[in-house]
């Protein structure tokens, strides 16, 4: 039975009427997206732009692509870590992560399927993974505008906020082995994103902090994705944003998968005028998010606590 004390997540339905700027849905959204997002710092988007067919073929080619063997997997590289290849072995389980930089360009994509399929993919990997990557980025803009509206932010700041986004797509695959209860496959964690935008297959395990401290499972919905701020958003909004808090429990014997897009900002992000006044005085300087995303890798290749690199990197 449901523990009626259990909070949900705020779910936000964002079909294609809702996408439309302008009218009465998106400015409704529009205020659900910034209450969600400055009360638990992350949302269920109901978005069924990805079609349940498009689902299916994409956790499909995940499962062949988690398939191959580990050599081929440690071909996808990068010079950042944790944006290619890595894998995590506990005692009971395993944790493979895979990325594809700037995957809004189908090219980028070809480039990983070429390189683990060398002779040929007839699966489509490619089309499949850049629709959604691209229908994943589409959700993520109408996002990120709905939230410069919201705080009366310049259009213009936020044109070119989108103009120096850069979509980095991760596949996850999570294996327990014959354990009874929960294994923690991936430790409480902020992402360093402005946005991540992340879905799962059937099997469940993304959980979400509440502000009270409540860990919550995030219940997918069918075409549903969990929308979370990261720690750019946080900064930039000068704190009305939270960052959301999470980690991936995974059942006994189970096989997850998950897709995730993660959005950073290319350039130099400025704490909005807009955002800075009597009652919010200027808690971030202006900030480099792929600098801070370097900051913290750094920090956490060293051994040190990561529980507030955004304070300690860009902090006033
Ligand atoms: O697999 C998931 O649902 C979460 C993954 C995650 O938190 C991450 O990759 O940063
Ligand atoms: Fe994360």
């Amino acid at each position: 039975m449901d523990n009626p004390k259990l909070q949900k997540l705020p779910v936000i339905n964002f079909g294609k009427e809702k996408l439309q700027h302008g009218t009465n849905g998106w400015s409704f959204a529009r205020n659900e997206v910034r209450h969600a997002l400055e009360e638990c710092g992350c949302f269920l988007a109901v978005y069924d732009a990805v079609s349940f067919k498009l689902r299916d073929s994409v956790f499909s080619a995940l499962e062949k692509l988690f398939d191959l063997p580990v050599e081929t997997k440690k071909k996808n590289t990068s010079d950042r870590d944790l944006f290619g290849y890595f894998s995590i072995d506990g005692d009971s389980s395993n944790h493979e992560s895979m990325g594809i930089e700037n995957s809004t360009d189908i090219e980028e994509v070809k480039k990983l399927s070429k390189l683990v399929w060398p002779q040929g993919n007839d699966d489509n990997f490619s089309g499949i993974i850049h629709e959604c990557a691209n229908l994943m980025s589409e959700l993520e803009e109408v996002v990120i505008r709905m939230v410069y509206e919201s705080y009366g932010v310049e259009k213009l700041k936020c044109d070119s906020h989108l103009d120096s986004n850069m979509h980095l797509l991760r596949f996850n695959r999570y294996i327990s082995h014959g354990v009874d209860e929960k294994t923690v496959s991936s430790n409480a964690h902020t992402d360093k994103t402005f946005i991540t935008i992340l879905t799962e297959n059937r099997e469940n395990g993304l959980e979400v902090k509440l502000k009270d401290g409540q860990w919550i499972p995030v219940d997918f919905l069918p075409s549903s994705f969990v929308v979370m701020a990261g720690e750019a958003a946080m900064a930039w909004s000068n704190s009305r944003i939270q960052p959301c808090f999470h980690r991936v429990l995974t059942n006994a014997n189970a096989k997850r998968l998950s897709l995730g897009l993660f959005s950073f900002n290319k350039g130099v992000i400025h704490i909005p005028q807009e955002l800075i006044d009597d009652e919010h005085p200027q808690r971030f300087k202006s900030f480099d998010n792929l600098a801070l995303l370097d900051f913290f890798l750094e920090e956490k290749r060293m051994g040190l606590p990561t529980d507030s690199t955004t304070k300690k990197y860009c902090g006033l």
